[in-house]
């Protein structure tokens, strides 16, 4: 059996899982959820995650949903002893779940409500309270990134893949972020030192981009 991440393609959360799987070396087995047919609704799915939504582990027979609760749970058991991805420390690890609580807080729900317009609600423009939002969240992670060179200390931890994946995805929307120069080369700096970054997040952001590009009918985003 294994492991085993329910996925689909494009979503942030679910490349950012497959970066925390990519930085710890493991070898997952993929289950594809269309959730354009509704996948993620049937009973089978819902006995999984009742919350319907992608990623979900399946480690054994044991079921964990949420990426930033997988991620933990995968460095915590996959991870070395005081794996620097979610280290032990009270303080660091604090700081991570600031940025993750963040992320699920008000980032990723930007990112959910502009995504769920333009592909299911198949509307050709984005609302400007949405653009205003994702301002407000490039403006704070630009702050945030005032003192540590990644989101919650000067390495990688697992806020890192939950953050970066979001604002890359929320750029495809807004693509205003070489305006923040904090943020850009943050991205930057993810970009080059996350392992296999490219497989575990360029690919499919670069395919959700081309779809959320056809929706909009826009010549370049
Ligand atoms: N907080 C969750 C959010 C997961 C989420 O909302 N995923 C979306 C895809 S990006 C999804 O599965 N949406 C379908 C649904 O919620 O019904 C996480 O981090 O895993």
């Amino acid at each position: 059996m294994g492991l085993t991440l329910y996925y689909v393609e494009g979503s942030p959360p679910v490349r950012a899982t497959q970066l925390c799987i990519r930085a710890l070396g493991l070898n997952v087995q993929y289950e594809f959820v269309n959730l354009f047919k509704k996948e993620n609704l049937q009973p089978a799915f819902l006995e999984k995650n009742p919350m319907h939504s992608v990623p979900v582990l399946d480690d054994n027979g044991f079921i964990i949903w949420d990426s930033h609760a997988i991620n933990e749970y995968l460095v915590t058991v996959y991870g070395k002893e005081n794996d620097s991805l979610f280290p032990k420390d009270p303080k660091l690890r604090a700081i991570i779940h600031q940025m993750t609580h963040f992320d699920t807080g008000l980032a990723f729900p930007t990112f959910a409500g502009m995504s769920f317009r333009v592909l299911f609600a198949k509307k050709k423009d984005i609302l400007e309270e949405s653009i205003r939002r994702t301002r407000d969240v490039y403006a704070l992670v630009e702050k945030f990134l005032e003192k540590t060179k990644y989101i919650a200390c000067d390495h990688i931890t697992i806020a890192d893949f939950s953050i970066v994946t979001t604002l890359t995805t929320l750029e495809v929307f807004v693509p205003e972020i070489s305006n923040y120069s904090r943020v850009a080369a943050y991205i930057e700096r993810c970009r080059t030192t996350m392992k296999d970054y490219q497989e575990a997040n360029q690919d499919s952001l670069d395919m959700f981009k081309a779809a959320v590009q056809e929706r909009l009918n826009r010549s370049s985003l």
